[in-house]
């Protein structure tokens, strides 16, 4: 995507990151030249969210200045520096940030994390398929310090799903009932020591709960260790339906309605 001025010249580098603020990494210059500067991301950040929602079939953009203005997303938008007669084009965005979810794995147990997730991805419809969205998706893995498995995708598209599977060998995404996906491997424990993401309380009436935070993604299980609540839970036949497993349901025994596992 073209512009009148020179990207080139706002953004000194191939990926950059923008943040709440609005101002290109490496900006310098005076208040009027720091104003131009906002106004002139706004502009690419805005046509590009127009252009992502196009691509999504969405009614409205999910990706602002003025929605980047007000949240902790981060924003990582790709160049072609060679583009345009060196002025450059913008050929990519990626907007990340961590949404408080609660989320069901296959056996129906719920979580409530805060984890990293992918909040809208596009590459410019003349530029896809050329391994660009590859290299700006490596690029915020590397700066955010992730897996992709332990990311949530917001209502990904098939060609995102198609994209997790063909790079990073994701299948079988567990579909929330929030339009979040998550994969296997976001509900393991295993290696996240070195992970960082905000804890949050759980929300559960009785706090008779104990929480835990497990993982890179901030997962919490809901764990209950004494008495009979430390007995292991039969499959919630809410996670069941939630995740179309109908057969499962239907093999059980359950005399007076569903049960749910809240
Ligand atoms: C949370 C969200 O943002 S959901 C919305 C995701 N965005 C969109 O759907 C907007 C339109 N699509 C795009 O912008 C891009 O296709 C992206 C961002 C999904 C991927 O970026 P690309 O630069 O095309 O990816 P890259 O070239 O690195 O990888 C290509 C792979 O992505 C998948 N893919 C990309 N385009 C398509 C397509 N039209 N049909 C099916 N799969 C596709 C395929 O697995 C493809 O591999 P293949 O060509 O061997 O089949």
């Amino acid at each position: 995507m073209e512009f009148k001025f020179s990207v080139n010249e706002l953004f000194k580098n191939p990926i950059v990151e923008i943040n709440h603020n609005l101002i290109p990494p490496g900006f310098s210059g005076d208040r009027r030249a720091l104003w131009d500067s906002v106004n002139k991301v706004s502009e690419v950040i805005n046509a590009m969210g127009e252009a992502s929602a196009k691509a999504q079939g969405l009614s409205k953009p999910i990706t602002t200045a003025d929605r980047l203005r007000n949240s902790e997303h981060r924003l990582y938008i790709l160049l072609d520096q060679q583009a345009n007669n060196g002025k450059g084009a913008v050929t990519g965005m990626l907007k990340t940030g961590a949404k408080g979810l609660y989320v069901f794995d296959r056996d129906g147990q719920h979580y409530q994390v805060s984890p990293p997730c992918v909040l809208d991805f596009y590459v410019h419809d003349s530029r896809q398929r050329t391994g660009l969205g590859k290299q700006l998706f490596e690029h915020m893995l590397q700066k955010e310090g992730i897996e992709p498995v332990k990311m949530a995708i917001d209502r990904p598209s098939e060609k995102l799903l198609g994209f997790l599977n063909k790079h990073y060998g994701l299948h079988s995404p567990v579909k929330q009932m929030n339009n979040y996906v998550v994969y296997d491997g976001f509900f393991s424990k295993a290696s996240d020591s070195n992970q960082h993401q905000e804890v949050e309380r759980d929300q559960s009436p009785a706090g008779t709960r104990a929480l835990k935070k497990d993982s890179a993604n901030g997962l919490q299980t809901s764990s209950s260790p004494y008495g009979r609540y430390g007995a292991p839970r039969p499959p919630c036949s809410m996670g069941q339906i939630i995740h179309n497993q109908t057969s499962t349901i239907n093999k059980q025994q359950e005399p007076s309605g569903s049960k749910f596992c809240m």
